[in-house]
């Protein structure tokens, strides 16, 4: 069973391919990091295997109707801009729109999933204040939270620790572990290395709009793949509470 399976997926943007002939599938159980230098491709892979990018190939998703695939799959994107003076509570139930009928109102099982998501994020001390009137951290968490409500198989998410607090940073890797635990998956872009190698169960490193390395995030992260695609020299040791990774010198 997969929840995503993308095959030969290509973007062009004018003669360059920015993504070129990517084919990778997503199970449950399966908390997948996606990491690579600015401008691999991650943010478009994740748009184009939604369907937000037109691209050539076939993904699974991109050919559902926007109904079903709002059910099949969430997407926290990159972009924070919360345009709306919702309160944090209003803007996370927005998430439970593709479970309702066109008009109705959240029942019981809606408001239930609603509560979860905020607990998750740690943002009850939120509800009722204006989501355009919290820190950037704070409306980073409250739309992984909104993704989180919507309940998915699959929860898509571009670069959702960027600006959080250290803390916060364990406790959204742990949601998207978690996810993975209890049979569904996570799909999430990082940038920092030692969160995905802690916390993913595979990571699939691009480059240059192609699939680098696809594995165990110990065999993917290591010294001659992180000098190759990221050109930085690492520090990489195992502790009695997981490995550790922290990139220490630029290499080229
Ligand atoms: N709107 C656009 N028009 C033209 N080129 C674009 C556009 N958006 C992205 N690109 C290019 O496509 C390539 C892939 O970009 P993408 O945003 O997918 O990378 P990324 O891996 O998510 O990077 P980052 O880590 O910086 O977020 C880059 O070379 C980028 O310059």
């Amino acid at each position: 069973m997969t929840l995503l399976k993308v095959e030969d997926l290509t973007v062009r943007r004018g003669a360059r391919a920015v993504l070129d002939g990517i084919s990778l599938s997503v199970a449950p159980g399966e908390c997948v990091g996606l990491i690579g230098p600015n401008g691999a491709g991650k943010t478009t892979l994740m748009r184009a295997a939604l369907g937000l990018e037109p691209a050539l190939g076939a993904s699974s998703l991109a050919k559902l109707k926007p109904a079903a695939r709002a059910r099949a799959a969430a997407f926290a994107p990159q972009a924070r801009e919360i345009a709306w003076p919702l309160t944090v509570e209003a803007l996370v139930a927005l998430g439970r729109i593709p479970h309702l009928p066109p008009g109705a109102a959240l029942g019981p099982a809606d408001d239930a999933a609603v509560d979860r998501a905020i607990a998750w994020l740690g943002l009850d001390g939120f509800r009722g204040r204006l989501a355009t009137e919290i820190s950037g951290g704070e409306q980073a968490r409250v739309l992984i939270a909104r993704a989180l409500a919507q309940e998915t198989p699959l929860l898509i998410a571009d670069e959702p620790t960027a600006g959080l607090d250290p803390a916060h940073q364990i406790a959204a890797m742990k949601v998207f572990a978690g996810l993975a635990k209890e049979g569904r998956a996570a799909l999430v872009s990082l940038h920092d290395l030692g969160l995905a190698l802690r916390w993913c169960t595979r990571l699939v490193l691009l480059d240059r709009g192609r699939i680098a390395a696809d594995g165990p995030p110990r065999e993917v992260l290591t010294a001659p793949l992180l000098a190759a695609v990221f050109g930085v020299e690492a520090f990489i040791a195992e502790t009695p509470l997981g490995p550790v990774l922290q990139p220490m010198e630029m290499r080229r």
